[in-house]
């Protein structure tokens, strides 16, 4: 009605300032203020649209007569949407808003360093005057927890990686992601279970401990060190915790890392509720040749921190310190979000420089170990549905000596699970082989001259490995025991 008054009434040189002032006048007398949120803030997306978009579908699935499905690329579920020019009320603590979804057609591309969509889009939230305060203050807060809450849920984890050589990705984040699948629990893993309890007492403890953090002035993170020998599960537990906690995981490969400053950009631009994961931590970082640098003189804190590759090492021209290193994980960047963990792992914690393994840096240090008799349980269980299994005491009589991990033993089990009882034949029999050979190596360690016993000892676990056709498992034992093959 207005701009058609205003054809008739002024003349064209004046419409656009008598529109405006008309808007001003109307807005004046309104009883409600309108808020855009666009989908694109100058060249931005705007974080915000998309979290309103989320937070609405939950709504929209419940009242709206027309929605708009959408499933996205890392996502298992179908989000509900408004669908273009459609409006919805909400109300929170007391208020009523509407939201207003407009699409219109974009007018003529401007230039632009990247194409823009077609397409308008922007949410218009309308709110009593009166209630604007409260809007402003808590209602958007209280959305965007909401979307990421919702987004959480509804998609599955992600697992990032930071890109090779530090390079960027198309929208310039570092990481790269995609969708974290690892089927791993704290059911399926086989450890002993009042340790398994204490550690997912300590992990919800933490999710749920916003408070107390903030009571006690601490940063709201944790630290965990997860160490032992290679196949006990140290990874599974990581996968473990992120299913447990419905974290992202961040697997941050320091070797892809040059500088300390691209360390701390890499923490900037991860979320909270996630895990950051340093896998090895021993073989990512030259920790040995601290000492060499440390002769030097000058300078001795810097020297004993100092983990950079030494000239002619195979460093890449990797600068990362240890105290780099601690920054990240504890400096005051690493508050730059919040509720995050971290996990180191090793096979070698007595390669780890004391600092790193100070209290309040890695809260918890986990061993990873061979496999127990109760962890073996849960194996049974879990791979053939054994609750319990005949030759119960050989087994454990010789689970303790033949330092066999969860992973040697869960190989056995696959490669037998369409046969039980050889399974468990072939489990017995692999553990009486370990344990004896340990025995023997152990004997021969200790300075024990009994040779020729020991060529016996050999023959005989060589005899019974044949007998029981386990040449080809026994090849696999032997390997698991020494470094890494990296
Ligand atoms: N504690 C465990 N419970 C259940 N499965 C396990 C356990 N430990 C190992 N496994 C099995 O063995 C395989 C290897 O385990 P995982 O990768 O977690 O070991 P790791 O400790 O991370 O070894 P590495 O030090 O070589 O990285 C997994 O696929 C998993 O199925
Ligand atoms: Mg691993």
């Amino acid at each position: 009605f207005c701009q058609s008054l205003l054809h008739t009434v002024f003349p064209p040189e004046l419409r656009f300032a008598s529109l405006k002032f008309f808007h001003r006048l109307f807005g004046y007398f309104s009883t409600y203020c309108y808020y855009d949120i666009t989908e694109i803030d100058g060249v931005n997306t705007n974080e915000l649209y998309n979290a309103v978009q989320i937070y609405l579908s939950s709504s929209a699935s419940i009242s709206g007569t027309r929605l708009s499905l959408t499933r996205g690329l890392n996502s298992s579920s179908i989000t509900y949407g408004l669908s273009n020019n459609d409006r919805l009320i909400d109300s929170y603590k007391g208020i009523t808003v509407e939201w207003e979804h407009i699409v219109t057609q974009r007018q003529g591309q401007n230039f632009s360093w990247r194409p823009m969509p077609e397409e308008k889009r922007g949410f218009t939230l309308r709110v009593r005057k009166k209630n604007k305060h409260l809007v402003l203050d808590s209602y958007l807060d209280f959305v965007m927890e909401k979307a990421n809450e919702l987004r959480r849920r509804s998609q599955d984890r992600l697992l990032y990686t930071n890109s090779k050589g530090g390079s960027l990705d198309s929208r310039g984040h570092p990481w790269e992601s995609v969708p974290f699948k690892h089927p791993s629990t704290f059911d399926t893993l086989a450890i002993d279970p009042s340790k398994k309890a204490e550690i997912m007492a300590d992990l919800l403890d933490f999710a749920n401990g916003e408070s107390f953090y903030q009571k006690t002035g601490r940063a709201w993170k944790r630290g965990y060190l997860l160490y032992g020998p290679p196949g006990t599960g140290k990874s599974s537990m990581i996968a473990a915790m992120a299913n447990y906690l419905g974290y992202d995981i961040y697997d941050l490969e320091l070797t892809e890392v040059n500088t300390n400053s691209e360390l701390r950009k890499l923490l900037m631009k991860t979320s909270s509720k996630s895990i950051i994961v340093i896998e090895d931590i021993d073989c990512s970082i030259n920790l040995t040749n601290r000492n060499k640098n440390n002769n030097g003189g000058g300078d001795s804190r810097k020297n004993t921190y100092d983990l950079a590759a030494a000239p002619g090492d195979d460093g890449g021209g990797n600068s990362i310190t240890l105290s780099g290193l601690l920054n990240f994980t504890d400096g005051l960047w690493s508050c730059c979000g919040s509720e995050r963990i971290f996990v180191f792992t090793t096979n070698h914690i007595e390669k780890l420089d004391p600092a790193l393994l100070r209290c309040g840096r890695m809260d918890m240090h986990i061993h990873m170990s061979y496999c127990s008799f109760a962890a073996l349980k849960i194996l049974l269980k879990n791979y053939l549905g054994y609750e319990e299994i005949e030759s119960e005491e050989e087994v454990a009589a010789a689970i303790g000596a033949a330092e066999m991990t969860p992973a040697d033993v869960s190989e056995i089990l696959i490669k037998n699970r369409r046969d039980k009882r050889n399974a468990v034949a072939e489990l017995t029999a692999a553990l009486k082989v370990r344990a004896e050979r340990n025995r023997m190596k152990s004997m021969e360690r200790n300075g024990n001259d009994e040779a020729e016993d020991d060529e016996e000892h050999e023959k005989r676990a060589l005899e019974f490995s044949e007998s029981d056709h386990l040449e080809g498992n026994c090849e696999g034992f032997d390997g698991n025991e020494g470094e890494k093959l990296h």
